[in-house]
């Protein structure tokens, strides 16, 4: 017994091992259905294997008792299938074997076999009974079907039990009409079993009829002009029909060979026998004396490139700044005067058309100099006028402007002009610094880093086995796609799929967890669908991330093109093209992310763009920088209106002096009549100044820079955020805009109002979705890689693109810096600013030390009057924030004005208007 239970114990243990290997093994449900399936897979091959073998055996003993040569049984059973299918018996045991491996080849698609064998045997039937309609032996008429079936039976012919039956039933139509039905259903069968169109079947014969007889009448042709020809040809040139014959032969075959060609030439797509220059240039024409002209090649300076315009350089920037000013000089001049018209005669033609047009610019409208990027960037007919303006100057002028020419040394100074007069005069334009002038001197590229070099085929092998491994993913789900398209960016590939019909785009989102595992992905982003495409983009971080570098965009045809002077070069996008955008244009910028996420990066290749696009006479910039670290490398460059900022109290005065500079522009345009910037400008550059009098100087636009706006928030919340929000309202048309870059996307730090009011942001990574919503008002930026990866989303984009920023270095800055200072006159900021700003902040900090608003009499007086004291009020009326109308409440509440605090009511007015005055003379 004991050993019994002992042996029962192992058993059960042993099975439960077993059950437990079983479990393991099959325990995903998945993996239990694909061992099923193995195992039936196996089954179903054996099966198919002795189905094989047994029609093959019965196709064999059928045909062998056909021919008699399967004993007395075979007799038997050609007997009785004779007997069945008459005549078509010969055929049957074939049919047989050939239908079961058809049914066998093509299980997939069983239900389509079965029709079509069913098709075939029907085609048996009808076509044996169709020989007995056509013998009619026995007579089908007065034979029954049993004796139908012995006849064919015993003579091995006739239509067959089945054949019999058939004709049995379309007896009533006839001889003719049963034939007519017999063969419809004949050709039934056939359309079933080939899937071939009757009707277009008979069309296509009753073509090539045609061209068979159109081929013979051509044949015909020949041989009757043949024929003519040798009628007409003398006895000695005739020839034999054998050579005729071959000649002919050769004929076809030649033609035959150009119509190969011809099609080959389409295939490569390429254009025969055409050429649009017909005749060569004079200079190239080769002499008969010299057949060959082999010379050895020069660079010729005096040649112009068409080519040379492309390339981005500081020297040809400056002789663009320079012939720029020499236009200027020239509108002094009559137009007459300028151009000698025996030398215009001369001139190539794109050089005259290319005068005229500067001269056109010259006499009609003043050059805006903010264009001037972009006439540089249509290099194509600039070399030219600059010559022809050579050749036009009075000849000491051209003299004297090679000597003062920067072409000989890049860094010498220009000397100043003689016929510019103003040179000694100072920027007295309010808020601009007192600088000597001097042509800015562009800083070259040579001082930023190369671009690194890019990943090869390596990167292109990788992309494609990761595009197979995601679409094998998402099959492995359910999901068919196709992948259309393979973007390399700088750090991540963007794969375009194209879903199969019927396939919910949020089937896919839903799985990017399961894509990440597969491909073994930090973090994936999918953009469903990508903006303008019927395509879903799922973005995969690179295994070398890539960086960009402003150098490259600075290059790029892109940012030299673009005509505004606060282009700032962004990044690449996913595809690697280059992205620039126009500060000018967003009109304010928030750019927000986590620590280390590339903001300051950022912020410098905003800065470096301004730099290298701008003229300092056109752009201004105020940096604002509390860390104290980031930005104070740009003090000293001519672009600065003022040191840069560094203290937090500071800053709010120079945002109020933005503010009063942008009302006093806007005054100044309403003298004028213009709207903006660029009216004013224009305006200025058009006005007629009396002589002795100073020429209004043009505003430049002001970009104004904070790097980190919560330190900011945090010493002057109401104060910052309302000189934000009336800048970021008024200020775009006054030329004034702001970029403001935080760490700290919390609504107390981008409150509403901020949000509202600065319409493009940059997003970069993020920690969490709510951060991403707060910068870009969606999920996406916490995806994001760091390093400059970013969500840019500027005004007018409907949805944000992911672009991987530029990349500036300490060491790059600080070389174009110094390159600044070096090549700059030492820039006098203006007094008046740092006075006002000063002043601003000596005011608040009198405000906090006397513990008095600026508003507080005002205010006092206005809730007097009102009878009424309410924070919401004070806000209103003064247009200030909650902050600062609750503390001038709290100084009223200290003065004895107003009672204390009483919940959500408005304080009561505990003086009388005289008091209040008395008051105010006491403690003044
Ligand atoms: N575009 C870029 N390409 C490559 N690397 C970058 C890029 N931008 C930033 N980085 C890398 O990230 C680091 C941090 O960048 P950055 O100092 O701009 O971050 P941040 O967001 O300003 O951080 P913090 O707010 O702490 O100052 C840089 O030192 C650099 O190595």
């Amino acid at each position: 017994m004991a050993s019994g239970g002992r042996s029962s114990t192992a058993k059960s243990s042993k099975n439960k091992a077993k059950t437990t290997a079983v479990k393991k093994n099959t325990s995903p449900a998945g993996k239990r259905k694909r061992t099923t399936k193995a195992k039936q897979q196996a089954a179903n091959q054996l099966r198919d294997e002795v189905l094989v073998l047994l029609s093959f055996a019965v196709a064999v003993i059928l045909l062998l008792s056909n021919f008699n040569l399967a004993g007395s049984v075979g007799v038997q059973i050609k007997w009785f299938m004779f007997g069945l299918f008459g005549v078509m018996e010969y055929i049957f045991p074939i049919v047989v074997a050939a239908s079961l491996i058809f049914l066998i080849s093509n299980r997939e698609y069983i239900a389509v076999a079965r029709v079509k064998t069913a098709a075939v045997y029907i085609l048996m039937v009808l076509l044996s009974a169709m020989a007995l309609r056509i013998g009619n032996r026995p007579d089908i008429a007065e034979s029954t079907l049993m004796e139908i079936f012995h006849y064919s039976a015993v003579h091995n012919t006739g239509g067959g039990f089945f054949g019999g039956m058939l004709c049995k039933l379309l007896k009533p139509l006839g001889m003719f009409g049963s034939m007519v039905v017999l063969l419809l259903l004949i050709i039934i069968c056939l359309i079933v079993i080939t899937e071939k169109s009757f009707i277009s079947g008979v069309m296509k014969m009753q073509k090539s009829g045609s061209r068979m007889v159109h081929a013979a009448k051509q044949d015909y042709d020949l041989y009757r002009e043949h024929s003519a020809d040798r009628q007409r040809r003398k006895p000695d040139e005739e020839l034999s029909e054998e050579e005729y014959l071959a000649r002919r032969r050769e004929e076809k075959l030649k033609k035959i060979q150009e119509k190969e060609e011809k099609a080959q030439a389409r295939m490569n797509k390429k254009a025969r026998g055409i050429t649009s220059a017909t005749t060569l240039p004079k200079e190239t024409a080769v002499e008969p004396d010299n057949p060959i002209d082999i010379h050895e090649i020069v660079v010729d300076t005096q040649r112009e490139d068409e080519y040379s315009g492309d390339i981005y350089s500081p020297v040809q920037q400056q002789e663009q700044a320079y012939d720029y000013e020499l236009e200027s000089i020239l509108t002094e001049e009559p137009e007459e005067e300028m151009i000698n018209p025996v030398e215009t005669e001369s001139m190539p033609d794109e050089t005259i058309h290319g005068l005229s047009e500067r001269l056109e610019q010259m006499t009609g409208q003043y050059q805006e100099p903010e264009m001037y990027p972009d006439t540089y960037a249509e290099n194509g007919s600039e070399p030219s006028a600059y010559e022809a303006y050579e050749q036009a100057l009075p000849e000491e002028t051209v003299e004297q402007d090679m000597e003062q020419d920067g072409y000989e040394a890049e860094n010498a100074e220009y000397p100043e002009p003689e016929v510019m007069g103003d040179a000694e005069e100072t920027a007295g334009v309010s808020g601009q610094p007192h600088t000597k002038v001097q042509r800015y001197q562009f800083p070259p590229l040579s001082l930023l880093n190369q671009a690194s070099s890019k990943q090869g085929g390596s990167q292109d092998r990788e992309n494609k086995a990761t595009a197979l491994r995601l679409q094998q993913t998402l099959q492995n789900f359910g999901v068919k796609v196709t992948i259309t398209d393979i973007s390399c960016g700088p750090a991540v590939t963007r794969y375009e799929l194209q879903p199969e019909q019927g396939v919910k785009v949020s089937k896919i989102v839903s799985l990017s967890d399961d894509i990440k595992l597969n491909l073994a992905a930090a973090d994936i982003r999918i953009e469903a669908p990508i903006p303008g495409k019927a395509a879903i983009g799922i973005e995969v971080p690179n295994k070398v991330a890539g960086s960009v570098s402003i150098r490259e965009l600075l290059e790029s045809e892109a940012f030299e093109k673009s005509a505004s002077p606060i282009t700032f070069a962004v990044g690449k996008d996913i595809a690697g093209k280059t992205i620039v955008a126009d500060i000018a244009k967003m009109p304010h910028l928030l750019i927000a992310g986590a620590t280390g996420s590339g903001k300051s990066v950022c912020i410098n290749t905003i800065i470096m763009s301004i730099i290298y696009k701008a003229d300092p006479e056109d752009v201004k910039m105020i940096m604002i920088d509390p860390k104290m670290v980031e930005l104070r490398v740009y003090d000293g460059i001519p672009h600065l209106m003022i040191p840069v900022v560094i203290d937090p109290k500071k800053a709010s005065g120079a945002l109020n002096w933005a503010v009063n500079e942008m009302t006093d522009r806007y005054k100044k345009f309403a003298q004028m009549g213009v709207r903006n910037l660029k009216g004013y400008n224009d305006e200025i550059a058009k006005m007629e100044v009396p002589e002795g009098e100073e020429p209004p100087q043009k505003m430049p636009q002001l970009v104004i820079i904070i790097d980190e706006l919560a330190d900011l928030m945090m010493v002057a919340p109401g104060e910052v955020e309302d000189a934000i929000c009336r800048l970021a309202q008024l200020a775009r048309a006054a030329g004034i805009h702001l970029v403001i870059a935080t760490q700290r996307p919390s609504v107390n730090v981008i409150t509403g109002l901020i949000k509202a009011n600065v319409p493009s942001r940059i997003a970069f990574a993020v920690s969490s979705g709510v951060d991403s919503r707060t910068i870009i008002d969606m999920n996406g930026a916490e995806k994001l890689l760091g390093k400059g990866d970013m969500l840019f989303f500027p005004s007018g984009y409907p949805k944000p693109v992911r672009v991987q920023g530029a990349f500036v270095s300490d060491d790059e800055v600080s070389r174009v810096v110094d390159f600044l200072k070096e090549n700059s006159q030492e820039v006098v900021y203006d007094e008046a600013v740092s006075e006002s700003i000063t002043s601003t902040q000596s005011q608040n900090a009198h405000n906090t030390a006397s513990e008095k608003d600026s508003y507080f009499a005002e205010a006092g007086r206005f809730i007097i009057e009102k009878e009424k004291g309410s924070i919401g009020m004070l806000q209103r009326y003064y247009k200030i924030g909650f902050n600062r109308a609750a503390r001038i409440m709290d100084q009223l509440a200290d003065a004895g004005v107003v009672g204390p605090e009483v919940g959500t009511k408005p304080r009561k007015v505990l003086m009388t208007p005289e008091e209040f005055e008395t008051y105010l003379k006491q403690n003044t």
